[in-house]
């Protein structure tokens, strides 16, 4: 038992709220952003990148955004619509808001960075009339994107939408997914986490996004176990913090304390790994499986992602990560 009751008779099985953005990797791999010359374009963003994700593992998808009504904007609504993700809910901005660009820089398989243009962005814009109701009604879970709270209007949007999933019982799963440049203030920061975190049934952080929530304590020797058990009295089932290449830890109301190490990867660029990680735990959650196979399914998902030069494009489907676990169990894929 996994202690999530996830609602049923849905017309949606995942929705996400947050950013839609693009993300610009660099052909020329291995060099520093100085000497990259030419870039593939993707379409990303975190909560783009888990609902593309979940649509490939077979679940009904949608999306709550904001997208630049220009080429770029229209891009983005391109690719959800081919994914097979409602887009209905994924306004065109009116005020000549800009897409979100990440240009990644590969500079060898562990030393990757992002260097973001994130000035009026379209995502940030979405307003609090704009977040449809009765999408959250029909969906079994709502995925909220930490970043979507760094301004206002999303930052309220988001907080809105929060409110709406916990009237109609949908579960609220809450990925951290801290990108520092976005926020003004550690305090901010915190302040803003915290009430989300407050109200979610699954939260999903790296330890250093989960230091974020934890300003104004005391947690001085970075306790994971710590960290969950705080949120275990408010709302929350399951907690899970990653760990990078060294796996992952869950957490559950129940006591249980779950633990996943990765898989070998051939690794092109680390990072990809926490969307695709969140959308295969979410789908085997989902699927009624325990914590523990869920997480496995979920680092297998992070390897085919890490292994690859997107990340949205390669989110992998149900057969391509059991494929994955088959070939390391048989020891065909070996680190690099
Ligand atoms: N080098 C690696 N080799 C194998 N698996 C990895 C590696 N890095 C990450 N993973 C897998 O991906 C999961 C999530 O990775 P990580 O903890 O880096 O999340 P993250 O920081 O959110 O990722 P991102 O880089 O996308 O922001 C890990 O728990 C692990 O299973
Ligand atoms: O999250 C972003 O805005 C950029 C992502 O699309 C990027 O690919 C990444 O960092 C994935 O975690």
């Amino acid at each position: 038992m996994t202690g999530v009751a996830f609602p049923i008779g849905r017309s949606f099985d995942f929705t996400a709220i947050g950013r839609l953005c693009i993300d610009l990797n660099a052909n020329e791999i291995n060099r520093p952003m100085e000497q990259t010359m030419t870039f593939t374009k993707y379409v990303g963003g975190s909560p783009a990148n888990i609902a593309i994700g979940m649509s490939r593992l077979g679940h009904r998808t949608a999306f709550i955004g904001k997208i630049a009504n220009d080429q770029m904007g229209r891009f983005i609504r391109g690719y959800l619509d081919k994914e097979g993700i409602d887009t209905r809910n994924v306004v065109d901005d009116r005020t000549g808001a800009v897409t979100g660009l990440a240009f990644t820089e590969i500079m060898s398989p562990t030393d990757c960075s992002i260097l973001m243009y994130r000035d009026n962005v379209a995502d940030l814009k979405l307003s609090p009339s704009e977040v449809d109701e009765e999408l959250i009604a029909s969906s079994k879970v709502l995925l909220v994107s930490g970043t979507a709270l760094a301004a206002s209007p999303s930052r309220e949007a988001v907080l809105l939408a929060v409110d709406y999933a916990r009237r109609h019982g949908t579960i609220v799963a809450f990925d951290l997914d801290y990108r520092p440049y976005t926020w003004k203030s550690e305090e901010e920061t915190a302040t803003y986490y915290n009430l989300v975190a407050e109200k979610s049934d699954i939260l999903i952080g790296t330890r250093e996004e989960f230091d974020c929530t934890e300003k104004f304590e005391h947690n001085p020797d970075r306790s994971d176990r710590y960290t969950a058990s705080k949120w275990f009295g408010h709302s929350a089932d399951i907690v899970i913090i990653k760990h990078g290449k060294e796996g992952s830890i869950a957490y559950s109301a129940d006591g249980g304390e779950h633990r996943a190490r990765s898989f070998p990867a051939k690794v092109v660029k680390t990072f990809g790994a926490g969307d695709s990680y969140a959308a295969g735990f979410l789908h085997g959650l989902m699927s009624g499986w325990t914590i523990g196979k869920s997480m496995e399914y979920g680092s297998a998902a992070a390897c085919i992602v890490i292994s690859s030069h997107s990340c949205s494009d390669a989110m992998p489907t149900v057969s391509q990560v059991d494929d994955y676990i088959e070939q390391c169990a048989r020891g065909e894929i070996t680190a690099n």
